[in-house]
């Protein structure tokens, strides 16, 4: 049997093992949880916060519409999510790099996303993702009944919940909840470098308002329209940086009034700038690397 190829590539620190199965060796090649957990892994694989295929447009169901390829993403925890703004970014640069075109459309299960790349194109490695729109209403983060997604302070009953788990509720009060394609909840606080994420971040996750769990983001401003955010990311921990983490703060600080729209988000790994249009399409535009191309170990697989 041929060694699978991937390639290995990140977006400001939030890395992903990739793999083509519209050609060579992947191609059909079928993959269950506990193999994604395994070659997710940092110790026994090749390690990645998330797993990601790319898949032909053809005949799959979810590029109905017209699409230049399918994207399905998995968590490192084997479960597959709707959404992932660094790896959009990601399979963007590499669809635009075959095509030499400085537009791609990517069928997700959030929906078409359209990559284009920057002014200098794809060699500078800035690509612009339109992650579609933000949902707003409860049912569609979706929490588990009828909620201000703005002010979840009562909803949540989040002190309640966190002293049951055992942790401090520390600064995280009333958050705002927002879905980018994914679930996300906002916590804005004085200072986010100070937050026990670690700590609080799986209880919130897990937290019975969440049917689907959720991301979690702690956020403080650092300027007019710039923030500075920290994740705690559902299926992950926390990352150097999430994407549509960064679209779900800016639209959060965007509906408090704190910025213009378009903002700076400043994650672990660096900056996205994130711009909510009129028309509500969530633009987010940064950088995309390959680290190395390599083959999966059979023994991954087995
Ligand atoms: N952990 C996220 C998926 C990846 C999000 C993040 N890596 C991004 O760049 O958007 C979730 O379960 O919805």
């Amino acid at each position: 049997m041929n060694r699978i190829p991937f390639l290995k590539m990140h977006g400001l620190g939030n890395d992903f093992v990739v793999i083509d199965r519209r050609s060579g060796p992947a191609r059909g090649l079928a993959l269950d949880a506990r193999q994604i957990r395994r070659i997710s892994d940092r110790r026994l694989g090749v390690g990645c916060d998330q797993f990601i295929l790319i898949d032909p447009a053809e005949d799959d169901p979810l590029a109905a519409g017209g699409a230049d390829a399918v994207m399905r993403i998995h968590n490192a925890d084997g479960g597959e999510v709707e959404a992932c703004g660094n790896a959009t970014r990601c399979v963007g640069f590499l669809l635009m790099a075959e095509t030499g075109l400085a537009r791609t459309t990517i069928a997700t299960a959030a929906g078409h996303l359209l990559a284009s790349a920057d002014g200098e194109g794809t060699a500078a490695g800035l690509i612009t993702v339109d992650m579609g729109p933000a949902r707003l209403d409860w049912q569609q983060i979706p929490l588990s009944g009828p909620a201000d997604t703005l002010h979840l302070a009562d909803t949540l009953r989040l002190a309640d919940t966190l002293r049951l788990d055992g942790v401090s509720e520390g600064p995280l009060t009333d958050p705002v909840a927002v879905n980018v394609g994914n679930p996300h909840v906002v916590f804005f606080v004085d200072d986010a470098e100070a937050v026990d994420l670690e700590r609080l971040g799986p209880p919130l996750e897990h937290h019975p308002a969440f049917p689907r769990r959720t991301n979690v983001e702690v956020v403080h401003l650092i300027g007019p329209d710039r923030i500075r955010m920290r994740v705690w990311e559902r299926g992950v921990g926390i990352t150097a940086a999430c994407g549509t983490g960064a679209c779900a703060a800016a639209i959060a600080a965007i509906r408090r009034g704190l910025t213009g729209r378009t903002v700076q988000v400043v994650l672990d790994g660096g900056p996205l700038s994130i711009t909510w249009t009129d028309d509500n399409r969530v633009l987010m535009s940064g950088p995309v690397a390959t680290s190395f191309e390599g083959t999966l170990d059979p023994s991954l697989l087995a």
